[in-house]
This record gives structure tokens, C-alpha cells and sequence, in this order.
């Protein structure tokens, strides 16, 4: 149904193996007593979700260009409706963030739903993709509610912060049932990779946990199956893709906000995460769409 298992290709297994590198790294880090919390770290992780993260949303166009036959004039169309959504991201920042910032984790648990292949239950989907937000949020509550407070410039984001501490218990059990679950339906090494990203969610800064996730588990699945997909596109042609447009796509939003009015924060991992959710909305419908778009699955 959605992506098929990033082991299967190279880029998975990489990833795979850094992921482990990099908890088993980072919990001797922990053992040495280092601080991870701190601000330069935090700055390193904000830095690796977004131009290790950004670049799997990269391939969206060219996919979609792919499977509506490569016509220019839709291209085109297509490129326009990104644009047009972030440039509304940007506004909706400004105008209502506490509605923006709950409609992107409702979004967010949506579209890391569609990672559990293995079960078919779509409201379990969606309670696992959020469990992403939620582990942080019931381990972390003084952060997430810091950062939350950042991305909506103190509108309402402490009381989101609240709500998704609330509801995390639940969302965690169910999660932790839905491993069991995959491991159950044969996909061990799935359900321990998944079960290994909410322990580092849970143990690790709320920004580092997440770039380890997003990176390394999340990513390589679209990566996969896009790098399949274009397979016949040049390496350069790709890697171009992967760096230009996240490239572009961060110039825009630059250069939007500063046309209406600058940043409601000045917090470089809120805005970050603000333009994270600005891609993630025209992300969220593509890759949905071309889950059915793709036959045999
Ligand atoms: C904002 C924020 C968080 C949530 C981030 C989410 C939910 C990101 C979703 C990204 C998507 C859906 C990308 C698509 O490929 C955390 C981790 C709680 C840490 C505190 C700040
Ligand atoms: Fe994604």
C-alpha cells in the first residue's frame, strides 16, 4: 500500500545504519555527561532535519511530472500550486498560528501514518504517525511547549504543547502495540527501528530525536521508492533536484516573510519547522496521491 521496505534499497540500508550509528553515538555522548540540549546542538540538529529531510520532498514534482506523462504545462501547473501553498503557509503563520500549528500536526500524523505499511487500520495510522510529536511532547513538555510558543510567535502554541502531552499516553500504548503488530506481521526489523526512533523521541532533545526520525527512517522511504521511480534521470539530474529545490523552496519562504512583515519569530528551529509544515501540506497531498496513482500496490 505505501511505500515499499527501505532496506530493499540502498539508500535505506545507509540510512538504516546511520540511524543506529547515531543513537549508539549519541547515547555515549549522554554517558560522557555532554549536554545535548544545548543551543549548538540544537542549531547541528535544525540543520540535519532540514537539508537531510528536506530533500525527499524534492522529488514530488518530478514524480507527479512522471506519472501525468512528463507534460510541460502541468509541470508548470504543478509548480505554480507548491508556490501558491507555501505563500499561503507563510500568511497562515502570520494571521492564525495556533490554528496553523494544530492543522500541521494533524497533517504531520497523517502523512507519518502512511510509513506503518502494516497496518491497515487508518485511524491507528494516523494515532502511530502521531506519536512522532507526542513522545517528545509527554518527555519533553518544557521544550516542545518553548518551541511550539517560538512557531506561533506566543499564540497559543504553550496550550497546543499542553493538549499533545495530554493525549500522548494514549497515543504511545498504541504505538507501542502497533510495533508488536508490524514485528508480528513479519517485518522485524521495521518494528524495531520504529520502536528505537520513539525511544530516542523520549530520551534525546525534542530536536534531536526528531532529525534522527525524520532523516533516517522517514526520508529514505520516499527516497526509495522516488530513486526507483526516476531511475532512468541522470545522478546529477537528481542530486540537483534534492539540493535546488529545497534551496528554492527556503528562498521563497524568506523572501514571503519578509515581504509581509518578517518572522513572528526570531528562533531559527521555529522557523525552520515553520517552512517544514509549509511543504508539508502540498507534500502531504502528492505523496497520498501518488500512493494510488502507482499500480500493483
Ligand atoms: C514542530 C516540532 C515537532 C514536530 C514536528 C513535526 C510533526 C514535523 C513534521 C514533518 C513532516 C510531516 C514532514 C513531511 O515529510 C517536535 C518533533 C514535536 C519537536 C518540537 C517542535
Ligand atoms: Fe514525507
Amino acid at each position: 500500500m505505501t511505500h515499499s521496505d527501505p532496506s530493499a534499497a540502498g539508500s535505506g540500508g545507509a540510512a538504516l545504519a546511520a540511524f543506529w550509528t547515531a543513537i549508539a553515538m549519541l547515547l555515549a555522548v549522554r554517558f560522557l555527561g555532554v549536554d545535548l540540549g544545548g543551543q549548538l546542538s540544537t542549531l547541528a540538529a535544525t540543520a540535519i532535519f532540514l537539508f537531510g529531510g528536506l530533500p525527499h520532498g524534492a522529488y514530488d514534482i518530478s514524480l507527479l511530472a512522471r506519472v501525468s506523462g512528463g507534460n510541460r504545462k502541468r509541470l508548470a501547473g504543478i509548480t505554480a500550486i507548491y508556490i501558491a501553498i507555501v505563500l499561503t503557509m507563510v500568511l497562515a503563520w502570520r494571521l492564525r498560528p495556533d490554528a496553523t500549528l494544530v492543522f500541521f500536526l494533524i497533517a504531520a500524523a497523517y502523512h507519518f501514518g502512511e510509513d506503518w505499511d502494516r497496518i491497515e487500520d487508518a485511524l491507528l495510522r494516523v494515532i502511530c504517525g502521531a506519536s512522532v510529536a507526542a513522545a517528545p511532547a509527554l518527555a519533553h513538555p518544557d521544550q516542545v511547549s518553548a518551541i511550539f510558543s517560538d512557531m506561533t510567535g506566543g499564540r497559543g502554541g504553550a496550550d497546543v504543547a499542553t493538549g499533545l502531552f495530554l493525549i500522548a499516553p494514549m497515543v504511545l500504548v498504541v504505538t507501542a502495540v502497533c510495533c508488536l503488530i508490524v514485528w508480528q506481521r513479519g517485518d522485524r526489523r521495521g518494528a524495531i527501528s520504529m520502536a528505537a526512533a520513539m525511544a530516542a523521541l523520549l530520551l534525546f532533545p525534542p530536536v534531536i530525536g526528531f532529525a534522527l526520525f525524520f532523516v533516517c527512517l522517514h526520508s529514505p522511504r520516499h527516497l526509495a521508492h522516488a530513486q526507483l521511480t526516476l531511475a532512468d534521470l541522470s545522478w546529477r539530474w537528481r542530486a540537483a533536484t534534492a539540493i535546488a529545490l529545497p534551496v528554492a523552496a527556503a528562498v521563497i519562504w524568506i523572501m514571503a516573510t519578509r515581504m509581509t512583515g518578517g518572522a513572528i519569530t526570531p528562533d531559527v528551529t521555529a522557523q525552520a519547522f515553520q517552512l517544514l509544515a509549509a511543504l508539508t501540506i502540498p507534500h502531504l497531498v502528492v505523496s497520498s496521491w501518488l500512493e494510488r496513482a502507482r499500480p500493483g500496490d
